[in-house]
């Protein structure tokens, strides 16, 4: 299972110290990050990072055509409610797509937290049923 990790500027830091608590869980799993925040992910942690373009240029969408494919299993992208973004269509699309391929995404710490936890108990496991019935058919 394949989890996206993505930070807007002011919620770097944040995203560096979840990644720093949760390293023992998220080193379990395929990790894919936009570009700036894969960077400081792994000059803080471990963690080997798949890394896609910067969000403002095409990080977002890119993100966006693997949930497409089914290889994203978890988004957490923690946003920042306080500044408008010039790439904000592009983050709507995000969020749109794994809504409609049911992915979960947290957008903030407090969700985040809940998604890794129940992750690491396997509350996440039916995502593979799912991906192996749709080979099947
Ligand atoms: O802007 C972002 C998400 O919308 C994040 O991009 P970076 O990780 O490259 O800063």
């Amino acid at each position: 299972m394949n989890i996206a990790l993505i930070a807007h500027d002011e919620m770097k830091n944040t995203m560096i110290g979840f990644c720093i608590g949760y390293e023992a869980i998220l080193k379990k799993y395929g990790i894919y990050a936009t570009g700036t925040t894969g960077e400081k992910i792994m000059d803080a942690t471990e963690l080997k990072i798949n890394r896609v373009a910067s969000g403002p240029l095409g990080g977002d969408q890119q993100i966006g055509s693997l949930v497409v494919s089914q290889e994203i299993d978890l988004v957490i992208f923690l946003r920042d409610p306080l500044t408008s973004q010039a790439h904000e269509p592009d983050i709507q699309a995000l969020i749109r797509l794994c809504d409609v391929y049911h992915v979960p995404v947290a957008t903030n710490l407090a969700s985040a937290e809940i998604f890794i936890k129940g992750l690491d108990r396997g509350e996440l496991s039916w995502r593979e049923v799912r991906k192996t019935n749709s080979q099947r058919s």
